[in-house]
């Protein structure tokens, strides 16, 4: 079995020159704008299919218990959003011997590639990835930056200006809801990290063989993913009550994922979501992941305020950058990187 889908990989791998069709343009339905205070028009799941459209109100006494949310008044120009899928498609569209001049080399989760892969007996995900560290500088390498498309890196810079203002946005909504000072997450974060992540999923002869990318929860804060609209297959999963529940993509809207870092930081009120992505025999499909975290230097662990009798600590305190490596060189398995934090005593 192994072996088979290391085959089906391979042949993945000659599918790369293929065109897909694009539709164009995003239409859509644009009539729920409210992202106000405490309150965020987002989609929710219901038992068969997710989402549905549910306005959540968070206020200190209520929070959710893993949390995965679709905005849709993010405002963030469309025109960005199809700019930013264009340039990700016509990369991956390029030929393989263009794109393998910006390698993801092995341990690392920077280039174009398979991130996550520890063994040669290791049972691939159907995904190719290309990752680029964006903030703080110093985490960028260029020569994993490509010349191809000419506006690819232009694009990057802005839109991940763009995600980052609300991913700031996202986090002080997310400290009032708790009753926290607004700003603390962002006080506490120094110069937060910021990775981008593009996934192209190729069609896949045996989508009950093989899955796009295996389940597991980000090591981020916060995580922002736009679905791409080439395709209008349903890939990301999101694992409630023990079952696998489809994420169906609403137009515009961007996925908006807690990280293991908000878990921890909000002592398990926040629950960071298990998902994985799954393929399709006819579609392809492709997502832009952003990942947003506090500078590799902060120490952190349970906001204090949010530790009591009641809830008594279920996490340690530790170094961001050492929980980064942690969860960097180990394979994806649901949300087994975070036993790195917690505590079990009680
Ligand atoms: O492609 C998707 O929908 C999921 C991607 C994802 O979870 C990731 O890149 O961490
Ligand atoms: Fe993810």
């Amino acid at each position: 079995m192994v072996k088979k889908i290391h085959l089906l990989f391979k042949l993945e791998k000659i599918w790369y020159g293929l065109k897909v069709s694009r539709e164009k343009g995003f239409g859509g339905d644009e009539k729920v704008t409210r992202f106000g205070l405490h309150k965020w028009e987002t989609s929710t799941w219901n038992n068969s299919m997710a989402p549905t459209s549910t306005t959540i109100t968070f206020n200190s006494s209520s929070c959710l218990p893993s949390v995965h949310v679709e905005v849709i008044n993010h405002g963030i120009d469309l025109d960005l959003l199809e700019k930013m899928e264009k340039i990700a498609m016509e990369f991956f569209m390029l030929p393989l011997e263009e794109k393998q001049k910006y390698p993801m080399a092995p341990g690392t989760v920077q280039g174009y590639g398979q991130a996550f892969v520890f063994s040669e007996d290791q049972k691939l995900d159907w995904c190719n990835m290309f990752a680029l560290g964006v903030e703080p500088h110093f985490i960028r390498n260029p020569k994993l930056w490509p010349t191809k498309p000419l506006d690819f890196s232009e694009t990057v810079d802005i839109y991940s200006r763009e995600i980052r203002k609300l991913c700031k946005k996202l986090l002080k909504y997310i400290a009032m809801s708790l009753g926290l000072n607004d700003d603390i997450f962002e006080e506490m974060f120094g110069v937060a990290v910021q990775a981008v992540r593009m996934n192209y999923y190729p069609a896949c002869p045996r989508p009950d063989l093989v899955l796009g990318l295996s389940p597991h929860s980000d090591g981020s804060a916060l995580t922002v993913l736009q679905q791409g609209k080439c395709s209008s297959s349903v890939g990301l999963q999101i694992l409630k009550d023990n079952v696998w529940v489809p994420v169906q993509p609403i137009p515009n809207a961007l996925v908006i994922n807690i990280g293991d870092t908000i878990e921890v930081l909000t002592n398990g009120r926040y629950k960071s979501v298990e998902h994985r992505a799954v393929t399709h025999q006819e579609k392809d499909r492709l997502s832009i992941v952003t990942f947003y975290a506090p500078s590799y230097e902060i120490e952190l662990g349970p906001l204090e305020e949010l530790v009591d009798e009641n809830n008594p600590c279920k996490y340690k305190r530790y170094n961001h950058g050492e929980y980064s490596m942690h969860y960097v060189t180990n394979k994806l398995q649901g949300k087994k990187t975070l036993e790195f934090a917690k505590i079990y005593d009680n």
